[in-house]
């Protein structure tokens, strides 16, 4: 079902920040966007994600229109933004444990928390985790259940070298599993796992 967009704009104030945005992903399909900063590719995750409506245009992502407040919606559709954080007072374990509770899966933990550079850490609050560490915590959270739409901005921040590796692993695996990805990056390998680039031109 994927991602679906139809001359699709988003303005800010007075300000276009595109317009006319046509674009389809497919199940197994990356999309990645790049730009300059300022250029629009959080505010369209954001309305990829229902969290706001474009201005202009038709949007549709996991055969409906994008609602963040609908939990069917939110079940199909998992999201790292650039507001996503850690529960502070969780451990990594517990985020684990939350997630399958939630979504009535097996999940090996162990395994995950391994994989992810985290097993050392796995019993610590979240909180009191290094930036990387969190954010392979987050990214974990947001792959270690089912998913039909997976969005990322930017998921190679704050990531060493190996926790990038890591992560363009969880994309391959995604779209492997039949995931339709919106990733905005700045990291090429990143950009060589996706069918096709979306370049926001920003400011004239
Ligand atoms: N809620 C808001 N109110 C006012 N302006 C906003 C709002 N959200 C975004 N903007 C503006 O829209 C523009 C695009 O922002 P956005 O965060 O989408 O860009 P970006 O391409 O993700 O940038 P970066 O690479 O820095 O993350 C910026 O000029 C920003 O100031």
């Amino acid at each position: 079902m994927g991602i679906i967009t139809e001359s699709m704009g988003i303005r800010v104030g007075r300000q276009w920040l595109f317009r006319g945005l046509d674009c389809a992903v497919g199940p197994g399909e990356c999309l990645a966007l790049v730009g300059p900063n300022g250029s629009g590719k959080s505010s369209l995750l954001r309305v990829l994600y229902g969290m706001q409506a474009p201005t202009e245009g038709r949007v549709e992502v996991a055969g409906q229109i994008p609602d963040e407040r609908s939990v069917a919606f939110r079940r199909r559709v998992s999201v790292l933004l650039d507001d996503s954080d850690v529960f502070a007072e969780l451990t990594p374990e517990q985020h684990i444990e939350l997630l399958a509770g939630s979504f009535g899966t097996e999940t090996d933990g162990a395994r995950l928390l391994a994989e992810a550079g985290l097993g050392e850490r796995a019993g610590v609050a979240a909180g009191s985790l290094s930036a990387g560490q969190r954010r392979r915590l987050m990214l974990l959270g947001a792959t270690a259940r089912p998913f039909e739409v997976l969005l990322l901005d930017e998921p190679e921040r704050a990531l060493d070298a190996d926790g990038r590796d890591w992560l363009a692993g969880l994309v391959r695996r995604a779209k492997e599993d039949g995931a339709a990805i919106v990733l905005a990056t700045h990291h090429q390998p990143l950009l060589e796992t996706a069918e096709s680039v979306i370049t926001l031109p920003g400011a004239e």
